[in-house]
């Protein structure tokens, strides 16, 4: 963590059940500004439940959750609607942020669909559509960048576009947190990695 930073996330004894099960339970974490952040955990631990609430799409039953500034989340399944092209979902995304389309346009070639704008979603490849994800990030430009699972059937060229997605947010001097079972690829890309477990993060040495 970077203890001279404001912390670009706080979370305080936050409990949040799902469908009546306790999944966090009196967990306390700060993301600081600057700092990219990896979360990993087993299957069902929590992890997704965790950025959803750092994304406040969930409230916590109890404890506080303060979080500065515009917050993106990118999960499992990139956030696209399938009958519009690229460019219209980007286009979306700009005018519902007060944007340009150009600024859409723009995001769309920086991760290398230009060619593909006039595409619709559902008729895009995986990586595509991830990639088309990603370039909200240059739209929205977020303070906190959420990050799950999203290397999962990319390419090592789409990898990099995260790396250079997530080295953007931190130049700004915003915050990422990334969900990853894929420990080499956590330790590579993040400042610090935390475990969840039993409801609770804690501390973890990645090699
Ligand atoms: N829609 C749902 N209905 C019922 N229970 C759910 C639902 N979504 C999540 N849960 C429960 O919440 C718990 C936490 O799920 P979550 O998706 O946050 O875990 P995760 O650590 O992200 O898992 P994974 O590594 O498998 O993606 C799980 O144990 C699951 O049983």
């Amino acid at each position: 963590m970077h203890p001279q930073l404001s912390p670009q996330a706080e979370l305080t004894d936050v409990h949040v059940d799902v469908q009546r099960t306790a999944v966090l339970r009196g967990l306390d974490l700060v993301v600081a500004a600057g700092e990219v952040l990896g979360l990993i955990g087993a299957n069902g631990s929590g992890k997704s439940t965790l950025l959803n609430v750092l994304a406040t799409l969930i409230p916590p039953v109890a404890g506080t959750v303060q979080v500065r500034g515009p917050v993106a989340l990118l999960g499992h399944a990139p956030a696209l609607y399938s009958q519009l092209t690229l460019g219209e979902n980007l286009r979306f995304v700009a005018r519902m942020t007060g944007r340009d389309d150009a600024v859409a346009d723009a995001a769309l070639a920086t991760v290398g669909l230009a060619a593909a704008a006039d595409r619709r979603a559902d008729r895009c490849s995986h990586g595509m559509r991830r990639r088309a994800d990603l370039a909200r990030v240059f739209v929205t430009e977020p303070s906190l960048l959420l990050l799950d699972e999203v290397h999962t059937g990319l390419d090592v060229t789409s990898a990099a576009l995260v790396d250079h997605v997530v080295d953007g947010v931190r130049r700004r001097g915003g915050a990422c947190v990334v969900v990853s079972h894929d420990r080499d690829q956590v330790a590579r890309l993040t400042d610090r990695v935390v475990e969840l477990a039993a409801g609770r993060v804690a501390p973890v040495v990645v090699a």
